[in-house]
């Protein structure tokens, strides 16, 4: 048995939007030392928690989390349109699990996935059927939020799980940090928004096309200074991946929505991936941080992080 975690941020405008060739070249090579990261781990079972953006999961029924006992990309962005390779039988040993330790766990056996779930494992994994792997949707996007102590314990519950298999854990969390991508939001939402909100799967071409354009036009009026979302927070991102290098996971239990929304932005939540990640992580022992990474990018309308760890 062993567990190891690696944590990114994603963003859909890495390869759509020009951030330099500095930047550029500085995350490709972040990008292979995160390849061979997995490669050294040589993951026998990958679990992968990451959000939706309204592509997959939509307020006709939002659950704060759900273990995927199947799942494939929708293929926005360009992302893998495939199945993930999910070991159903994990999936439900997890899902029971998590709730004998009082956990109201979701489970999913058909989600769609967009490039919250996907771009990470893709790029580091080298597809999505490279290594079984089991999805695990957290909603990062989507007023109400549950307290983080709620997806801290989720984590821990199934850490204590996963640590009892005969199988070397990778633990993937993606989103996040700061970010203010212009997602619509309920409660300013226009009609035909909240119908989009409602449920909007499966879009026609001509719909997601003019989706991501207006995020690719956001992140390059952001870099030009021209855009209203808020801004990247690296003071704040750089004090939350203090807390997921630490280990010391019952410290995100003070993060509140409320205050993270106006500190960081509406899609900071993304960073419950990385709670549920480390704090499963950390409830197989203490960690070793391997990479910290850290770059505000705003083409790519992202205070972009990274932390892989190994057990202490
Ligand atoms: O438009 C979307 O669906 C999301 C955009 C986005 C932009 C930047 C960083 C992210 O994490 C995103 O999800
Ligand atoms: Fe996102």
């Amino acid at each position: 048995m062993s567990l190891s975690l690696l944590c990114m941020s994603h963003t859909p405008l890495m390869g759509f939007n020009d951030p330099g060739a500095e930047t550029r070249a500085d995350v490709d090579a972040l990008f292979d030392r995160a390849r061979a990261f997995v490669e050294e781990v040589d993951p026998t079972l990958v679990v992968s928690f990451g959000p939706d953006h309204y592509n997959g999961f939509f307020y006709e029924l939002m659950p704060p989390f759900a273990i995927c006992y199947a799942g494939r990309g929708v293929g926005d962005f360009d992302t893998a349109a495939d199945p993930f390779t999910v070991p159903e039988e994990i999936a439900a040993g997890m899902a029971q699990y998590a709730a004998d330790a009082g956990i109201d766990m979701t489970i999913s056996r058909g989600a769609e996935l967009d490039h919250g779930a996907v771009q990470i494992p893709e790029l580091v994994l080298g597809g999505l059927d490279r290594y079984p792997t089991v999805p695990v949707f957290v909603n990062g996007v989507a007023e109400p939020f549950v307290p983080m102590s709620r997806i801290r314990q989720m984590g821990e519950a199934l850490g204590r799980y996963l640590a009892g298999l005969d199988e070397r854990v990778l633990l993937i969390g993606s989103g996040g940090l700061s970010h203010d991508p212009p997602v619509p939001r309920w409660a300013e939402a226009t009609e035909a928004q909240r119908a989009f909100l409602l449920n909007a799967r499966h879009p026609t071409p001509e719909a997601r096309a003019a989706r991501q354009e207006r995020t690719i036009s956001t992140g390059l009026a952001f870099a030009a200074g021209e855009a209203t979302i808020q801004d990247l927070n690296p003071e704040w991102d750089n004090a939350f991946l203090d807390v997921a290098a630490s280990g010391r996971v019952e410290d995100f239990d003070s993060y509140t929505a409320a205050q993270m929304t106006l500190d960081a932005g509406h899609s900071s939540h993304e960073v419950r991936c990385w709670v549920a990640a480390a704090a499963a992580m950390r409830a197989a022992g203490p960690y070793v941080v391997r990479e910290r990474y850290y770059r505000a990018i705003p083409e790519w309308i992202a205070g972009f992080g990274a932390l892989f760890a190994t057990t202490a």
